[in-house]
């Protein structure tokens, strides 16, 4: 925290005025928490991020909770700029990575969300769902895992033989295996699979009644909305259809379907307790604060569920409330340094 000029933090004292009240009170003032201190936060988003998450509400209310959010300079070394109390960002590239390792080092106080070390995880498809599918949730409530998935980086003719060597079934859904890529196509039969171009994870598809649970993390909060997914695919789609199917960026285009008038038996959340510890144990591991995981639960079961996909610093301008969520969170780390609890900062060990 940084002393603040023009605060607006809630309940803090100006001493001057509490020693006009009273010789008494202003003894007991004397020992009272330290002037009113602004949170500085800086950010390195690209321009259509920063719109899509520092709405006006969101600055609103984290002005009224004395969280101040300042543009950092890419350009320039981040020990200039500032100080910060925490650095928000989503920008890629080796220079940048470079400069916040340099800076973290340099001031282990500050907050760096998240550490470019642990962001790396997610950025690359191959590896992205590694955690998942080691974790042993088979007794939470419900059982997680991920679609059996494949990585190919051959010659394309081969994919076909490698797809059936790893006993993986057709349709299969082909990802960029760079995360920020969102061209993804369907490919239902093995010709098809020679016009993909690796490299690529290939998945297979799971039918899940068209909706998918998008869970957003926030440190230890957690939010889950419903969206609009692809449609299952039946022995029919599978006969008639030949071909590669591209949906360039689905995910966002898609309606949100919480208010939906849906199957209940598709449209039910997955359960909270599991969750809660899907959650729980993914920030452990992966040493991140803020990410989503896009869950889909198996059409026909209650309790078999997917993730699909999971993405560093998602559209949180898309969740309810998010700007509660946010500067709860925000001040938050600020009351754990405090107290000087272990933090994620590191991605050794
Ligand atoms: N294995 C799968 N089975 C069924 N549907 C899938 C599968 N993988 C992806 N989909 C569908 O394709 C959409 C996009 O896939 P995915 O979420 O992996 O892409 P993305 O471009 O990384 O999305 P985001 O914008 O969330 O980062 C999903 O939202 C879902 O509708
Ligand atoms: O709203 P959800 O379903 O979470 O999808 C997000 C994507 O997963 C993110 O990749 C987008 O962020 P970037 O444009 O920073 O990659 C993100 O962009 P946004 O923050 O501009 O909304 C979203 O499109
Ligand atoms: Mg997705
Ligand atoms: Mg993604």
């Amino acid at each position: 925290m940084v002393s603040g000029g023009g605060m607006s933090g809630e309940g803090v004292g100006e001493p001057e005025v509490v020693a006009a009240a009273g010789a008494a009170v202003a003894v007991e003032e004397a020992v009272a928490p330290a002037p009113a201190r602004e949170l500085v936060v800086g950010y390195a988003l690209t321009s259509k991020k920063a719109k899509s998450f520092l709405q006006p509400k969101l600055r609103g209310l984290a002005r009224k909770k004395g969280i101040l959010f300042v543009a950092i300079d890419q350009k320039r070394p981040l020990s200039d700029q500032g100080p910060f109390d925490i650095v928000l960002h989503k920008l890629t590239g080796r220079e940048w990575r470079k400069l916040l390792e340099d800076y973290r080092e340099t001031h282990p106080e500050v907050t760096v969300l998240d550490p470019p070390c642990a962001i790396e995880h997610l950025l690359n498809r191959q590896s992205m769902l590694q955690e998942v599918s080691e974790l042993d949730l088979s007794d939470c409530h419900g059982r997680v895992g991920v679609p059996k998935q494949l990585f190919v980086n051959t010659d394309p003719s081969s994919i076909p033989a490698a797809v059936m060597r790893a006993g993986l079934s057709l349709p299969l859904v082909a990802k960029p295996l760079v995360a920020k890529s969102h061209e993804l196509s369907l490919a239902y039969d093995p010709i098809s699979l020679t016009k993909l171009e690796p490299p690529l994870v290939l998945q297979e598809f799971v039918n899940h009644g068209g909706v998918l649970f998008k869970v957003y993390i926030v440190g230890d909060a957690i939010r889950v909305v419903r969206r609009f997914s692809l449609p299952n695919v039946d022995e029919g789609d599978l006969s008639n259809n030949a071909g590669v199917f591209r949906f360039p960026r689905v995910s966002c285009a898609s309606a949100s379907a919480d208010d939906a008038d849906l199957d209940p038996h598709v449209a039910e959340l997955p359960p909270r307790p599991l969750l809660e510890i899907l959650a729980k144990e993914l920030r452990r591991r992966l040493g991140l604060r803020l990410f989503n995981i896009d869950m889909i639960r198996e059409h026909g079961t209650r309790d078999r569920f997917y993730v699909i996909d999971m993405n560093y610093f998602p559209g949180y301008g898309k969740m309810p409330g998010y700007e509660h969520v946010f500067t709860d969170f925000l001040l938050g780390l600020v009351k754990k340094e405090y107290r000087r609890r272990p933090s994620y900062s590191s991605c050794e060990g």
